[in-house]
């Protein structure tokens, strides 16, 4: 059974453990054109688990999270987040999107970024309040931007764009954080921020899922890794499916490139 109780800055706070899959999907099919981009998918994500989406580009790894949240409509198959429809959890999902997704020169103060992650506790009215001053305030300390909240977003560097995306998410009190490539033209510093962010929500019982690239630090970073080239190659703890045999599966001859681009 899962409980949850409000706390005062408005974010759930869970007094027992949600073990149901946070993301569960059986044959996915996604096609932009006439190739799948996803083939008949299955995928069981682990709950309180840090898991990274690997596979070469093109793999359908983007597509793999845009389908979980429901922004791009499946061919086929059905997706299940906590035992029940996307739409009834799509609250308790929050999204870092490709930061090479987004418009930047977008006008948009920074703490205007981060209080749309909370848009649930805002309203229609979206009247904000101290309070949501305050958590917005927090969020942003911290992935270290609290002395940012002012300037517009299009003045940042990549890192710090990327940390304010995080913040955003953070807001939003999510249980289940998805985020595509959120180390992709980072500072060595942001990507250490980050990552200490990640595990710290995976401390609190919350799932991660990140698309990722750099094969070198999935050990370090991930406890689990879903392995993708269209349809599932592997899914499972890094000790069972981050192996050659798997590794080479997705690859291919495309491997040695995949690791010298990680190491380099
Ligand atoms: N909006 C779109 N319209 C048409 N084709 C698309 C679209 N988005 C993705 N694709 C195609 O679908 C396939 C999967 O793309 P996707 O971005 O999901 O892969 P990926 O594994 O995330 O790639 P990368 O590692 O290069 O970011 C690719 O062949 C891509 O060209």
């Amino acid at each position: 059974m899962h409980l949850e109780l409000a706390t005062q800055d408005g974010h759930r706070k869970d007094v027992g453990k949600d073990t149901r899959s946070p993301l569960e999907i059986r044959g996915l099919t996604v096609s932009y054109g006439e190739k799948p981009a996803l083939f008949s998918v299955d995928a069981t994500f682990e709950p309180g688990a840090m898991t990274a989406i690997i596979g070469p580009n093109g793999a359908g790894k983007s597509t793999l999270l845009k389908a979980a949240l429901g922004i791009v409509k499946p061919v086929s198959g059905r997706i299940r987040s906590y035992g029940k429809s996307l739409s009834a959890q799509r609250h308790r999902i929050a999204y870092v999107p490709q930061r090479a997704s987004v418009d930047w020169d977008f006008p948009t103060r920074v703490l205007d970024v981060v209080l749309m992650g909370l848009y649930r506790q805002l309203g229609l009215l979206g009247r904000v309040r101290p309070k949501h001053l305050e958590i917005a305030m927090s969020c942003l300390a911290r992935v270290g931007m609290e002395g940012f909240a002012d300037r517009q977003i299009g003045q940042l560097s990549g890192g710090q764009q990327q940390r304010v995306f995080l913040a955003r998410a953070l807001a939003q009190g999510a249980d289940l954080y998805l985020l595509d490539e959120p180390f992709a033209g980072v500072d060595a510093a942001t990507e250490k921020a980050i990552i200490a962010v990640l595990k710290a929500l995976k401390e609190q019982g919350k799932t991660v899922i990140a698309v990722h690239h750099d094969l070198a630090t999935v050990p370090d970073y991930f406890d689990r890794v879903f392995i993708i080239n269209t349809s599932r190659v592997a899914e499972g703890p890094v000790a069972e499916a981050f192996v050659p045999e798997y590794l080479q599966e997705a690859y291919g001859g495309r491997l040695a490139t995949a690791q010298m681009g990680a190491a380099g």
